[in-house]
Protein backbone atom coordinates (compact mmCIF):
# COMPACT_ATOMS: atom_id res chain seq x y z
CA UNK A 1 0.00 0.00 0.00
CA UNK A 2 1.19 3.33 -1.14
CA UNK A 3 2.45 5.66 2.14
CA UNK A 4 2.22 9.30 2.14
CA UNK A 5 3.51 11.31 5.05
CA UNK A 6 1.67 14.93 5.12
CA UNK A 7 2.44 18.18 7.26
CA UNK A 8 1.04 21.33 7.19
CA UNK A 9 2.49 24.21 8.19
CA UNK A 10 2.06 24.50 12.01
CA UNK A 11 -0.07 27.73 12.77
CA UNK A 12 1.17 30.11 15.71
CA UNK A 13 -0.55 29.75 18.69
CA UNK A 14 -1.12 33.59 19.47
CA UNK A 15 -4.64 34.29 18.28
CA UNK A 16 -7.23 32.48 15.79
CA UNK A 17 -5.76 31.98 12.50
CA UNK A 18 -7.29 33.95 9.33
CA UNK A 19 -8.82 32.51 6.09
CA UNK A 20 -5.22 33.43 4.74
CA UNK A 21 -3.35 31.09 7.13
CA UNK A 22 -6.06 28.18 6.63
CA UNK A 23 -6.11 28.44 2.64
CA UNK A 24 -1.91 28.90 2.59
CA UNK A 25 -1.39 25.54 4.76
CA UNK A 26 -4.16 23.08 6.63
CA UNK A 27 -6.92 23.49 4.08
CA UNK A 28 -5.08 22.14 0.75
CA UNK A 29 -3.00 19.89 3.19
CA UNK A 30 -6.41 18.19 4.13
CA UNK A 31 -7.53 18.30 0.71
CA UNK A 32 -5.00 16.23 -0.66
CA UNK A 33 -4.94 13.97 2.68
CA UNK A 34 -8.18 12.93 1.93
CA UNK A 35 -7.76 12.83 -1.62
CA UNK A 36 -4.62 9.84 -1.10
CA UNK A 37 -6.90 8.24 1.62
CA UNK A 38 -9.80 7.83 -0.90
CA UNK A 39 -7.36 6.23 -3.37
CA UNK A 40 -6.02 3.66 -0.92
CA UNK A 41 -2.93 4.98 0.75
CA UNK A 42 -1.86 4.64 4.20
CA UNK A 43 -1.77 8.56 4.93
CA UNK A 44 -0.34 10.24 8.04
CA UNK A 45 -1.38 14.09 8.15
CA UNK A 46 0.52 15.71 10.94
CA UNK A 47 -0.03 19.61 12.39
CA UNK A 48 0.35 21.00 15.45
CA UNK A 49 0.28 24.45 17.15
CA UNK A 50 3.52 26.25 17.23
CA UNK A 51 3.95 27.54 20.48
CA UNK A 52 7.35 29.08 21.38
CA UNK A 53 9.19 32.35 21.64
CA UNK A 54 8.04 35.97 22.84
CA UNK A 55 4.22 36.66 20.64
CA UNK A 56 2.91 33.96 22.88
CA UNK A 57 4.84 34.97 25.69
CA UNK A 58 3.19 38.95 24.98
CA UNK A 59 -0.10 37.08 23.89
CA UNK A 60 -0.42 35.29 27.26
CA UNK A 61 0.69 38.39 29.26
CA UNK A 62 -2.11 40.59 28.03
CA UNK A 63 -4.34 37.62 28.69
CA UNK A 64 -3.37 37.83 32.16
CA UNK A 65 -2.36 33.95 32.22
CA UNK A 66 0.57 32.09 32.55
CA UNK A 67 2.43 31.27 29.46
CA UNK A 68 2.02 27.41 29.60
CA UNK A 69 -1.78 27.78 30.73
CA UNK A 70 -2.60 30.27 27.30
CA UNK A 71 -1.09 27.80 25.75
CA UNK A 72 -3.18 25.01 26.38
CA UNK A 73 -6.42 27.11 26.03
CA UNK A 74 -5.22 28.46 22.49
CA UNK A 75 -4.18 24.94 21.44
CA UNK A 76 -7.97 23.59 22.47
CA UNK A 77 -9.66 26.38 20.72
CA UNK A 78 -7.28 26.11 17.47
CA UNK A 79 -8.36 22.51 17.59
CA UNK A 80 -11.99 22.72 17.48
CA UNK A 81 -11.52 25.53 14.68
CA UNK A 82 -9.60 22.66 12.99
CA UNK A 83 -12.41 19.92 13.62
CA UNK A 84 -15.02 22.60 12.77
CA UNK A 85 -13.66 22.92 9.53
CA UNK A 86 -13.05 19.30 9.23
CA UNK A 87 -9.42 19.47 8.79
CA UNK A 88 -8.83 15.29 9.01
CA UNK A 89 -5.13 16.07 11.13
CA UNK A 90 -4.16 12.35 12.22
CA UNK A 91 -2.61 14.18 14.92
CA UNK A 92 -2.83 17.97 16.08
CA UNK A 93 0.18 18.64 18.03
CA UNK A 94 1.67 20.99 20.49
CA UNK A 95 5.38 21.87 19.82
CA UNK A 96 5.45 22.64 23.48
CA UNK A 97 5.38 18.67 24.30
CA UNK A 98 8.17 16.57 25.51
CA UNK A 99 8.44 14.47 22.47
CA UNK A 100 9.55 17.85 20.73
CA UNK A 101 11.67 18.73 23.75
CA UNK A 102 13.55 15.20 23.60
CA UNK A 103 13.76 15.53 19.69
CA UNK A 104 14.85 18.69 19.76
CA UNK A 105 17.13 18.76 22.06
CA UNK A 106 18.68 15.25 20.57
CA UNK A 107 19.54 17.05 17.22
CA UNK A 108 21.25 19.35 18.80
CA UNK A 109 23.41 17.39 20.19
CA UNK A 110 23.48 15.47 16.86
CA UNK A 111 24.50 19.10 14.82
CA UNK A 112 26.89 19.84 17.70
CA UNK A 113 29.39 15.94 17.28
CA UNK A 114 29.02 16.63 13.83
CA UNK A 115 30.93 19.91 14.19
CA UNK A 116 27.99 22.45 12.91
CA UNK A 117 27.24 23.90 15.80
CA UNK A 118 29.57 26.97 17.25
CA UNK A 119 29.14 28.90 20.01
CA UNK A 120 29.41 32.69 19.68
CA UNK A 121 29.40 35.93 21.02
CA UNK A 122 26.48 37.60 19.42
CA UNK A 123 25.07 40.99 19.54
CA UNK A 124 21.70 41.24 20.73
CA UNK A 125 19.57 44.21 20.94
CA UNK A 126 18.00 45.52 24.67
CA UNK A 127 15.43 48.11 24.94
CA UNK A 128 15.78 49.97 28.55
CA UNK A 129 12.22 51.33 27.81
CA UNK A 130 10.69 47.35 27.62
CA UNK A 131 13.78 45.69 30.15
CA UNK A 132 14.65 42.68 28.05
CA UNK A 133 16.44 41.84 25.32
CA UNK A 134 14.15 41.75 22.20
CA UNK A 135 13.92 38.59 19.97
CA UNK A 136 14.15 38.93 16.26
CA UNK A 137 10.27 39.91 15.57
CA UNK A 138 10.27 42.30 18.24
CA UNK A 139 12.57 44.52 16.20
CA UNK A 140 11.21 45.94 13.39
CA UNK A 141 13.06 48.92 10.78
CA UNK A 142 13.64 49.34 7.54
CA UNK A 143 14.71 46.31 5.62
CA UNK A 144 18.38 46.93 3.82
CA UNK A 145 17.20 44.89 0.59
CA UNK A 146 14.14 46.49 -0.29
CA UNK A 147 13.42 49.12 1.09
CA UNK A 148 10.19 47.76 2.99
CA UNK A 149 9.45 49.80 6.35
CA UNK A 150 7.93 47.34 8.59
CA UNK A 151 10.05 45.06 7.88
CA UNK A 152 10.98 42.49 11.06
CA UNK A 153 14.23 41.76 12.70
CA UNK A 154 13.88 37.54 11.77
CA UNK A 155 12.62 38.20 7.99
CA UNK A 156 11.14 41.07 5.62
CA UNK A 157 7.67 40.11 4.66
CA UNK A 158 8.23 42.21 1.72
CA UNK A 159 10.87 40.76 0.20
CA UNK A 160 11.37 37.62 2.18
CA UNK A 161 14.91 37.90 2.95
CA UNK A 162 15.82 36.25 6.52
CA UNK A 163 17.43 38.96 8.78
CA UNK A 164 18.99 39.54 11.68
CA UNK A 165 17.25 42.37 13.48
CA UNK A 166 21.18 44.11 13.49
CA UNK A 167 20.77 44.40 9.68
CA UNK A 168 17.50 46.92 10.26
CA UNK A 169 18.00 50.27 9.28
CA UNK A 170 16.53 52.81 11.95
CA UNK A 171 15.35 50.07 14.75
CA UNK A 172 12.71 50.33 16.90
CA UNK A 173 11.31 48.14 19.45
CA UNK A 174 7.41 46.68 18.09
CA UNK A 175 6.83 46.07 21.90
CA UNK A 176 6.84 49.38 23.25
CA UNK A 177 7.93 51.78 19.90
CA UNK A 178 10.97 52.89 21.64
CA UNK A 179 14.43 53.77 19.97
CA UNK A 180 16.36 53.46 22.73
CA UNK A 181 18.18 50.47 22.11
CA UNK A 182 21.28 49.28 22.83
CA UNK A 183 23.09 46.13 21.16
CA UNK A 184 24.62 43.79 24.31
CA UNK A 185 27.09 40.82 23.85
CA UNK A 186 25.29 37.64 24.42
CA UNK A 187 26.36 34.13 24.12
CA UNK A 188 24.45 32.40 21.88
CA UNK A 189 24.42 28.72 19.78
CA UNK A 190 24.94 28.80 15.91
CA UNK A 191 24.33 26.27 13.25
CA UNK A 192 26.74 26.02 10.72
CA UNK A 193 24.44 26.42 7.93
CA UNK A 194 26.91 27.98 5.37
CA UNK A 195 28.80 23.96 6.03
CA UNK A 196 25.87 22.50 4.42
CA UNK A 197 25.62 25.01 1.35
CA UNK A 198 26.77 22.64 -1.03
CA UNK A 199 25.08 19.63 0.54
CA UNK A 200 21.50 21.36 0.38
CA UNK A 201 22.26 22.65 -3.12
CA UNK A 202 22.91 19.05 -4.10
CA UNK A 203 19.82 17.90 -2.46
CA UNK A 204 17.65 20.37 -4.14
CA UNK A 205 18.85 19.68 -7.39
CA UNK A 206 18.15 15.72 -6.77
CA UNK A 207 14.47 16.55 -6.51
CA UNK A 208 12.16 16.18 -8.91
CA UNK A 209 9.34 18.05 -10.28
CA UNK A 210 9.12 21.05 -7.00
CA UNK A 211 7.21 24.33 -8.30
CA UNK A 212 8.62 26.61 -9.40
CA UNK A 213 8.14 28.81 -6.51
CA UNK A 214 9.50 26.54 -4.10
CA UNK A 215 12.89 25.76 -5.75
CA UNK A 216 13.25 29.96 -6.70
CA UNK A 217 12.99 30.53 -3.62
CA UNK A 218 15.13 28.17 -1.92
CA UNK A 219 17.84 29.03 -5.11
CA UNK A 220 17.58 32.51 -4.22
CA UNK A 221 18.55 32.13 -0.39
CA UNK A 222 20.92 29.93 -1.47
CA UNK A 223 23.19 31.97 -4.02
CA UNK A 224 22.52 35.82 -4.12
CA UNK A 225 24.47 37.99 -2.29
CA UNK A 226 27.35 36.10 0.36
CA UNK A 227 24.61 32.78 0.43
CA UNK A 228 23.03 30.49 2.67
CA UNK A 229 24.38 32.47 6.48
CA UNK A 230 24.64 30.83 9.87
CA UNK A 231 22.05 30.94 12.09
CA UNK A 232 21.47 31.48 15.73
CA UNK A 233 19.73 29.19 17.26
CA UNK A 234 18.77 29.99 20.53
CA UNK A 235 17.64 33.44 22.62
CA UNK A 236 17.24 35.03 25.92
CA UNK A 237 13.53 33.47 27.00
CA UNK A 238 11.78 31.75 29.48
CA UNK A 239 9.56 30.11 27.45
CA UNK A 240 10.96 27.40 25.01
CA UNK A 241 13.03 24.32 24.75
CA UNK A 242 15.75 24.21 27.36
CA UNK A 243 19.04 24.53 25.57
CA UNK A 244 20.64 21.02 26.38
CA UNK A 245 22.84 18.20 24.32
CA UNK A 246 20.70 15.22 24.14
CA UNK A 247 19.73 14.82 28.23
CA UNK A 248 22.85 16.55 29.30
CA UNK A 249 23.26 20.14 30.09
CA UNK A 250 25.03 22.36 27.53
CA UNK A 251 27.61 24.41 29.59
CA UNK A 252 27.33 28.49 29.73
CA UNK A 253 24.06 27.99 27.65
CA UNK A 254 22.00 28.07 30.94
CA UNK A 255 18.88 29.44 31.26
CA UNK A 256 18.47 29.97 27.69
CA UNK A 257 16.02 28.18 25.28
CA UNK A 258 15.73 26.79 21.19
CA UNK A 259 15.05 29.63 18.72
CA UNK A 260 11.57 28.88 18.06
CA UNK A 261 12.32 28.35 14.11
CA UNK A 262 14.69 25.87 15.17
CA UNK A 263 12.25 24.04 16.94
CA UNK A 264 9.09 24.36 15.11
CA UNK A 265 9.57 21.81 11.74
CA UNK A 266 10.82 19.08 14.55
CA UNK A 267 7.53 19.02 15.48
CA UNK A 268 6.47 17.52 12.88
CA UNK A 269 8.03 14.61 13.99
CA UNK A 270 7.35 15.09 17.27
CA UNK A 271 3.78 15.20 16.50
CA UNK A 272 3.87 11.70 14.47
CA UNK A 273 5.74 10.31 18.30
CA UNK A 274 2.91 12.22 20.25
CA UNK A 275 0.61 10.27 18.12
CA UNK A 276 2.33 7.30 18.52
CA UNK A 277 2.25 7.93 22.12
CA UNK A 278 -1.30 8.50 22.13
CA UNK A 279 -2.40 5.41 19.82
CA UNK A 280 0.51 2.79 20.29
CA UNK A 281 1.83 3.16 16.64
CA UNK A 282 4.86 3.15 15.26
CA UNK A 283 6.40 6.77 14.21
CA UNK A 284 9.76 5.66 13.35
CA UNK A 285 8.66 4.02 10.73
CA UNK A 286 7.25 7.44 8.65
CA UNK A 287 10.35 9.43 9.52
CA UNK A 288 13.38 6.91 9.62
CA UNK A 289 14.49 5.58 6.80
CA UNK A 290 16.79 3.15 8.16
CA UNK A 291 13.71 1.33 10.25
CA UNK A 292 10.74 1.81 7.36
CA UNK A 293 10.25 5.19 5.86
CA UNK A 294 11.98 4.29 2.79
CA UNK A 295 8.47 3.54 0.73
CA UNK A 296 7.19 7.25 1.96
CA UNK A 297 6.33 10.01 0.18
CA UNK A 298 6.22 13.27 2.32
CA UNK A 299 4.45 16.11 1.26
CA UNK A 300 4.52 19.70 3.00
CA UNK A 301 2.21 22.38 2.62
CA UNK A 302 3.02 25.92 3.34
CA UNK A 303 2.36 29.86 2.67
CA UNK A 304 5.80 31.35 0.71
CA UNK A 305 7.09 33.11 3.51
CA UNK A 306 7.75 29.61 5.08
CA UNK A 307 9.42 28.26 2.24
CA UNK A 308 13.23 29.26 3.40
CA UNK A 309 12.67 27.62 6.22
CA UNK A 310 11.23 23.98 4.99
CA UNK A 311 14.04 24.40 1.68
CA UNK A 312 17.17 25.44 3.78
CA UNK A 313 16.80 25.53 7.96
CA UNK A 314 15.14 22.31 8.20
CA UNK A 315 16.89 19.89 5.61
CA UNK A 316 20.16 21.45 7.22
CA UNK A 317 19.08 20.35 10.67
CA UNK A 318 18.08 16.56 9.11
CA UNK A 319 21.23 16.18 6.77
CA UNK A 320 23.27 17.78 9.35
CA UNK A 321 22.59 15.30 11.96
CA UNK A 322 24.27 12.52 9.78
CA UNK A 323 21.16 10.11 10.75
CA UNK A 324 18.77 8.86 7.69
CA UNK A 325 15.88 11.24 8.52
CA UNK A 326 13.13 11.43 5.83
CA UNK A 327 13.33 14.91 4.17
CA UNK A 328 10.37 16.40 1.84
CA UNK A 329 9.55 14.64 -1.48
CA UNK A 330 7.18 17.23 -2.70
CA UNK A 331 6.79 20.70 -1.47
CA UNK A 332 3.66 22.61 -1.97
CA UNK A 333 3.97 26.68 -1.83
CA UNK A 334 0.93 29.16 -1.59
CA UNK A 335 0.87 32.67 -2.58
CA UNK A 336 -1.22 35.19 -0.24
CA UNK A 337 -4.62 35.25 -0.21
CA UNK A 338 -5.56 39.12 0.62
CA UNK A 339 -8.66 40.36 1.85
CA UNK A 340 -11.17 42.94 -0.16
CA UNK A 341 -8.37 46.01 -1.03
CA UNK A 342 -6.30 44.83 1.52
CA UNK A 343 -4.21 42.10 3.64
CA UNK A 344 -5.51 39.88 5.85
CA UNK A 345 -3.43 40.57 9.14
CA UNK A 346 -3.06 38.84 12.85
CA UNK A 347 -2.03 41.64 14.46
CA UNK A 348 -4.37 44.07 13.33
CA UNK A 349 -7.37 41.95 13.49
CA UNK A 350 -8.18 42.32 9.58
CA UNK A 351 -10.22 40.14 7.96
CA UNK A 352 -12.53 37.20 8.42
CA UNK A 353 -11.54 34.82 10.89
CA UNK A 354 -11.75 30.73 11.50
CA UNK A 355 -14.29 31.26 14.40
CA UNK A 356 -16.13 34.35 12.51
CA UNK A 357 -15.93 31.98 9.49
CA UNK A 358 -17.94 29.16 10.94
CA UNK A 359 -20.16 31.33 13.37
CA UNK A 360 -22.11 32.57 9.71
CA UNK A 361 -21.68 29.53 7.00
CA UNK A 362 -21.07 25.65 7.42
CA UNK A 363 -17.44 24.93 6.48
CA UNK A 364 -17.83 23.38 3.34
CA UNK A 365 -19.20 27.12 1.87
CA UNK A 366 -16.12 28.33 3.04
CA UNK A 367 -13.91 25.53 1.61
CA UNK A 368 -14.95 25.46 -1.52
CA UNK A 369 -14.86 28.93 -2.13
CA UNK A 370 -11.47 29.02 -0.48
CA UNK A 371 -9.94 25.62 -2.31
CA UNK A 372 -11.04 26.56 -5.55
CA UNK A 373 -9.83 30.24 -5.60
CA UNK A 374 -6.57 29.13 -3.86
CA UNK A 375 -3.30 31.70 -4.66
CA UNK A 376 -1.78 28.49 -6.30
CA UNK A 377 0.14 31.01 -9.21
CA UNK A 378 -0.49 34.53 -7.98
CA UNK A 379 -2.01 36.20 -4.60
CA UNK A 380 -5.93 36.21 -4.95
CA UNK A 381 -8.34 38.33 -3.38
CA UNK A 382 -11.57 37.44 -1.04
CA UNK A 383 -14.15 39.57 -1.70
CA UNK A 384 -17.78 39.27 -0.52
CA UNK A 385 -19.43 39.49 -3.85
CA UNK A 386 -17.00 36.82 -5.34
CA UNK A 387 -17.94 34.60 -2.33
CA UNK A 388 -21.68 35.09 -3.09
CA UNK A 389 -21.35 34.23 -6.64
CA UNK A 390 -18.94 31.15 -5.83
CA UNK A 391 -21.47 29.63 -3.34
CA UNK A 392 -24.46 30.42 -4.86
CA UNK A 393 -23.60 28.94 -8.69
CA UNK A 394 -21.74 26.04 -7.87
CA UNK A 395 -22.69 24.87 -4.45
CA UNK A 396 -26.52 25.72 -4.62
CA UNK A 397 -27.83 26.15 -8.37
CA UNK A 398 -25.53 23.77 -10.43
CA UNK A 399 -24.47 20.80 -7.15
CA UNK A 400 -27.33 21.33 -4.40
CA UNK A 401 -30.23 21.95 -6.84
CA UNK A 402 -28.74 18.88 -8.90
CA UNK A 403 -29.43 16.46 -5.95
CA UNK A 404 -32.85 18.08 -5.12
CA UNK A 405 -34.36 17.73 -8.22
CA UNK A 406 -33.58 14.77 -9.00
CA UNK A 407 -34.31 13.01 -5.54
CA UNK A 408 -37.16 14.86 -5.35
CA UNK A 409 -38.35 13.91 -8.55
CA UNK A 410 -37.88 10.35 -8.66
CA UNK A 411 -39.60 10.17 -5.31
CA UNK A 412 -42.70 11.73 -6.50
CA UNK A 413 -42.96 9.68 -9.74
CA UNK A 414 -41.66 6.34 -8.94
CA UNK A 415 -40.83 6.59 -4.87
CA UNK A 416 -37.89 6.46 -2.60
CA UNK A 417 -36.23 3.45 -4.36
CA UNK A 418 -33.98 3.68 -7.60
CA UNK A 419 -36.58 2.51 -10.28
CA UNK A 420 -36.81 -1.05 -11.88
CA UNK A 421 -34.99 0.03 -15.37
CA UNK A 422 -33.01 -1.82 -18.30
CA UNK A 423 -29.90 0.10 -18.74
CA UNK A 424 -30.02 0.79 -22.42
CA UNK A 425 -27.88 3.87 -22.87
CA UNK A 426 -29.25 6.62 -25.42
CA UNK A 427 -27.03 9.58 -27.08
CA UNK A 428 -27.11 11.51 -23.96
CA UNK A 429 -26.12 8.97 -21.58
CA UNK A 430 -23.46 8.36 -23.94
CA UNK A 431 -22.49 11.67 -23.99
CA UNK A 432 -22.64 11.81 -20.33
CA UNK A 433 -20.01 8.93 -19.99
CA UNK A 434 -18.00 9.57 -22.53
CA UNK A 435 -17.56 13.35 -20.99
CA UNK A 436 -17.59 12.38 -17.48
CA UNK A 437 -14.29 10.19 -17.83
CA UNK A 438 -12.85 12.29 -19.42
CA UNK A 439 -13.08 15.00 -17.13
CA UNK A 440 -12.66 12.37 -14.06
CA UNK A 441 -9.69 11.88 -15.76
CA UNK A 442 -8.43 15.27 -15.90
CA UNK A 443 -9.75 15.91 -12.06
CA UNK A 444 -7.76 12.95 -10.87
CA UNK A 445 -4.34 14.12 -12.57
CA UNK A 446 -4.53 17.53 -11.25
CA UNK A 447 -4.89 15.92 -7.52
CA UNK A 448 -2.66 13.73 -8.30
CA UNK A 449 0.33 16.27 -9.00
CA UNK A 450 -2.01 18.74 -6.24
CA UNK A 451 -3.03 21.44 -9.29
CA UNK A 452 -5.96 22.52 -6.77
CA UNK A 453 -7.52 25.37 -8.74
CA UNK A 454 -8.02 23.38 -11.96
CA UNK A 455 -9.03 20.29 -10.02
CA UNK A 456 -11.60 22.43 -8.67
CA UNK A 457 -12.76 23.56 -12.08
CA UNK A 458 -12.81 19.73 -13.42
CA UNK A 459 -14.97 19.14 -10.45
CA UNK A 460 -17.11 22.13 -10.94
CA UNK A 461 -17.56 21.34 -15.07
CA UNK A 462 -18.61 17.26 -13.42
CA UNK A 463 -21.16 18.57 -11.60
CA UNK A 464 -22.40 21.15 -14.42
CA UNK A 465 -22.61 17.61 -16.67
CA UNK A 466 -25.03 16.77 -14.54
CA UNK A 467 -27.35 19.27 -14.99
CA UNK A 468 -27.12 19.56 -18.90
CA UNK A 469 -27.70 15.77 -18.81
CA UNK A 470 -31.05 16.38 -17.17
CA UNK A 471 -31.80 18.98 -19.25
CA UNK A 472 -30.89 17.16 -22.37
CA UNK A 473 -32.68 13.73 -21.37
CA UNK A 474 -35.84 16.17 -19.74
CA UNK A 475 -37.64 12.84 -17.51
CA UNK A 476 -40.06 15.18 -16.54
CA UNK A 477 -41.19 15.20 -19.96
CA UNK A 478 -40.17 11.88 -21.36
CA UNK A 479 -41.96 10.43 -18.73
CA UNK A 480 -45.53 11.43 -20.54
CA UNK A 481 -44.47 9.52 -23.12
CA UNK A 482 -41.89 6.46 -22.18
CA UNK A 483 -42.11 5.61 -18.52
CA UNK A 484 -39.32 3.28 -19.21
CA UNK A 485 -36.84 5.51 -20.80
CA UNK A 486 -37.77 7.71 -17.36
CA UNK A 487 -37.33 5.35 -15.14
CA UNK A 488 -33.56 4.87 -16.70
CA UNK A 489 -32.66 8.16 -17.10
CA UNK A 490 -33.82 8.73 -13.15
CA UNK A 491 -31.69 5.50 -11.79
CA UNK A 492 -29.11 7.31 -14.20
CA UNK A 493 -29.08 10.43 -12.17
CA UNK A 494 -29.40 8.74 -8.55
CA UNK A 495 -26.29 7.23 -9.38
CA UNK A 496 -24.88 10.13 -10.59
CA UNK A 497 -25.28 11.90 -6.91
CA UNK A 498 -23.36 8.29 -5.80
CA UNK A 499 -20.61 9.57 -7.94
CA UNK A 500 -20.47 13.52 -6.92
CA UNK A 501 -20.57 12.11 -3.42
CA UNK A 502 -16.67 10.64 -3.79
CA UNK A 503 -15.30 12.64 -6.07
CA UNK A 504 -16.67 15.74 -4.05
CA UNK A 505 -15.46 14.71 -0.90
CA UNK A 506 -12.05 16.03 -0.63
CA UNK A 507 -13.51 19.58 -1.32
CA UNK A 508 -16.63 19.59 0.92
CA UNK A 509 -16.83 16.57 2.87
CA UNK A 510 -20.15 17.46 4.52
CA UNK A 511 -22.21 17.51 1.40
CA UNK A 512 -20.54 14.61 0.06
CA UNK A 513 -20.91 12.17 2.97
CA UNK A 514 -25.08 13.84 2.47
CA UNK A 515 -25.03 12.52 -1.13
CA UNK A 516 -23.81 9.04 0.36
CA UNK A 517 -25.95 8.83 2.87
CA UNK A 518 -28.58 9.66 0.96
CA UNK A 519 -27.73 7.23 -1.66
CA UNK A 520 -27.41 4.47 1.26
CA UNK A 521 -23.71 4.44 -0.49
CA UNK A 522 -21.80 5.04 2.37
CA UNK A 523 -17.86 3.71 2.08
CA UNK A 524 -18.36 4.00 -1.33
CA UNK A 525 -14.77 3.35 -2.93
CA UNK A 526 -13.08 6.00 -5.73
CA UNK A 527 -13.40 5.00 -9.24
CA UNK A 528 -9.95 4.69 -10.47
CA UNK A 529 -10.36 7.13 -13.90
CA UNK A 530 -7.14 4.86 -14.82
CA UNK A 531 -9.56 1.76 -15.23
CA UNK A 532 -11.53 1.11 -18.17
CA UNK A 533 -15.19 1.21 -17.76
CA UNK A 534 -14.92 3.19 -14.14
CA UNK A 535 -17.56 5.96 -15.10
CA UNK A 536 -20.30 3.45 -16.72
CA UNK A 537 -19.38 0.91 -13.53
CA UNK A 538 -19.91 3.56 -11.33
CA UNK A 539 -23.15 5.09 -13.21
CA UNK A 540 -24.59 1.69 -12.48
CA UNK A 541 -23.56 0.92 -9.71
CA UNK A 542 -26.96 1.17 -7.54
CA UNK A 543 -28.90 -1.37 -8.70
CA UNK A 544 -33.10 -1.07 -9.14
CA UNK A 545 -34.65 -1.52 -5.58
CA UNK A 546 -32.16 0.42 -3.64
CA UNK A 547 -33.36 2.63 -1.43
CA UNK A 548 -32.62 6.32 -1.22
CA UNK A 549 -33.68 9.15 0.79
CA UNK A 550 -34.28 12.95 -0.28
CA UNK A 551 -31.50 14.81 1.05
CA UNK A 552 -32.21 17.95 3.03
CA UNK A 553 -31.50 21.17 1.24
CA UNK A 554 -27.52 21.18 0.77
CA UNK A 555 -26.58 24.49 0.44
CA UNK A 556 -28.70 28.04 0.66
CA UNK A 557 -28.09 30.47 -1.21
CA UNK A 558 -26.70 33.74 0.02
CA UNK A 559 -29.05 36.86 -0.49
CA UNK A 560 -27.47 40.23 -1.08
CA UNK A 561 -28.84 41.46 2.57
CA UNK A 562 -26.69 39.08 3.88
CA UNK A 563 -23.73 39.71 2.10
CA UNK A 564 -24.11 43.00 2.57
CA UNK A 565 -24.39 42.70 6.46
CA UNK A 566 -20.97 40.43 6.61
CA UNK A 567 -19.35 42.96 4.17
CA UNK A 568 -19.98 45.65 6.97
CA UNK A 569 -19.36 43.66 10.06
CA UNK A 570 -15.79 42.27 8.79
CA UNK A 571 -14.73 45.48 7.61
CA UNK A 572 -12.85 47.12 9.64
CA UNK A 573 -10.47 45.78 12.63
CA UNK A 574 -11.59 42.43 14.65
N1 LIG B 1 -2.57 35.82 3.59
C1 LIG B 1 -2.08 34.58 3.54
N2 LIG B 1 -2.39 33.78 2.50
C2 LIG B 1 -1.92 32.51 2.44
N3 LIG B 1 -1.15 31.96 3.38
C3 LIG B 1 -0.79 32.70 4.45
C4 LIG B 1 -1.24 34.04 4.58
N4 LIG B 1 -0.72 34.53 5.75
C5 LIG B 1 -0.01 33.53 6.31
N5 LIG B 1 -0.04 32.43 5.54
C6 LIG B 1 0.51 31.10 5.85
O1 LIG B 1 -0.24 30.59 6.94
C7 LIG B 1 0.53 29.61 7.62
C8 LIG B 1 0.37 29.75 9.12
O2 LIG B 1 0.90 30.98 9.48
P1 LIG B 1 1.23 31.41 10.97
O3 LIG B 1 0.28 30.86 11.93
O4 LIG B 1 2.67 31.21 11.22
O5 LIG B 1 0.91 32.95 10.86
P2 LIG B 1 1.76 34.07 10.14
O6 LIG B 1 2.55 33.53 9.01
O7 LIG B 1 2.46 34.78 11.22
O8 LIG B 1 0.57 34.95 9.52
P3 LIG B 1 0.07 36.35 10.13
O9 LIG B 1 1.27 37.24 10.08
O10 LIG B 1 -1.05 36.82 9.25
O11 LIG B 1 -0.37 36.01 11.50
C9 LIG B 1 1.95 29.79 7.11
O12 LIG B 1 2.24 28.72 6.23
C10 LIG B 1 1.93 31.09 6.35
O13 LIG B 1 2.83 31.06 5.29
ZN1 LIG C 1 12.72 43.39 2.25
Amino acid sequence: MPRTLITSAIPYINGIKHLGNLVGSQLPADLYARYRRARGDEVMFICATDEHGTPAELAAKKAGKPVAEYCAEMWQVQKDLADGFRLSFDHFGRSSSPQNHRLTQHFAARLDDAGLIEERSSRQVYSHADGRFLPDRYVEGTCPNCGYERARGDQCENCTKQLDPTDLIEPRSAISGSTDLEVRETKHLFLLQSKLRDRLDQWIDGQEGWPNLTVSIAKKWLHDGDGLQDRGITRDLDWGIPVQKGDDPWPGMEGKVFYVWFDAPIEYIAGTAEWADAHGGDWERWWRTDKGAGDVRYVQFMGKDNVPFHTLSFPATLLGSGEPWKTVDYLKAFNYLNYDGGQFSTSQGRGVFMDQALSILPADYWRWWLLSHIPENQDTEFTWENFQTSVNKDLADVLGNFVSRVTKFCRSKFGETVPEHVFSPDTNEEHLVQSLGDLHQTYQTHMDNIEIRKAAAALRAMWVLGNEYLQASAPWSTIKTDPDAAAMQVAFALNLIRFYGIVSAPFIPDAASTMLRAMRAEGAEWPDAERPDTVQDALTALPAGHAFTVPEVMFAKITDDQREDWAARFAGNR
